[in-house]
């Protein structure tokens, strides 16, 4: 399976995010991923809507949104119309994750679901085949640049293994922490996308650290 890159424009400059997108455009990344965060779900505010259109006029990638917001539902139209083709929801504020799956599902977009650092897989059991990636948070989520979690590589594992007894077709996406130290240990692991916020946009190459990572 082809490993996609999903670079993180939390980490870009958002005063100059026409150029920063651009890169991204340039590079051998395969979508951009969109980090929504309302300070309640999270403990900070990053973008909202507005923005996420903004990005979607100049990039010529994929937009997969992270939706670390309560209530999800209530905006994943307006984001579709703002430009995802992906759209992840947090399996921790979701009480009716079965319909807001299928309602992502019936907008066209791929239907994710993230994971929090301490959420057991085991809660996914029953809408993994409707699933066509999982989120695994390998930061707690809310914050760029912070330091990977190692108990992450159990967690893909396992989830492999109820993907694959499952027969289901869902991808394993990594958020948080990824660089060029762990991605070939996680892609070994199960995982066949990486977001990569501060490793990319920090860097001093950026087009040049993502081939790094697209292995
Ligand atoms: O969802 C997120 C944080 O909640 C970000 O996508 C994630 O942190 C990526 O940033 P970095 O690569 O800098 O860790
Ligand atoms: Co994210």
């Amino acid at each position: 399976m082809k490993t996609i890159i999903a670079p993180s424009v939390l980490a870009a400059d958002f005063a100059n995010l026409q150029r920063d997108v651009e890169m991204i455009n340039d590079s051998q990344a395969d979508w951009f991923h969109i980090d929504i965060m309302d300070g309640a779900f999270v403990p900070n505010i990053s973008f909202g809507i507005p923005v996420t259109e903004a990005i979607n006029r100049h990039a010529k990638k994929p937009l997969d949104v992270h939706l670390m917001i309560n209530n999800p539902d209530q905006y994943l139209e307006a984001f579709k119309n703002a430009g995802a083709e992906m759209i992840s929801v947090h399996i921790e504020a979701c009480t009716h994750l079965h319909r807001t799956i299928q309602k992502i599902k019936e907008l066209g977009c791929w239907a994710g679901v993230a994971v929090n650092p301490h959420t057991s897989i085991t809660l996914l059991e029953d809408i993994i085949e409707d699933l066509d990636y999982v989120c695994l948070m390998s930061v707690n989520p809310g914050f760029g640049g912070q330091k990977f979690i190692e108990k992450t590589y159990d967690k893909i594992r396992a989830l492999k293994k109820m993907i694959d007894e499952k027969g289901s077709k869902a991808r394993i996406q990594i958020d948080g922490g990824v660089d060029e130290g762990n991605a070939a240990k996680l892609i070994e692991a199960g995982a066949s996308i990486l977001v990569a916020g501060s490793y990319v946009f920090k860097n001093e190459n950026p087009k040049l650290a993502i081939e790094k990572i697209k292995i």
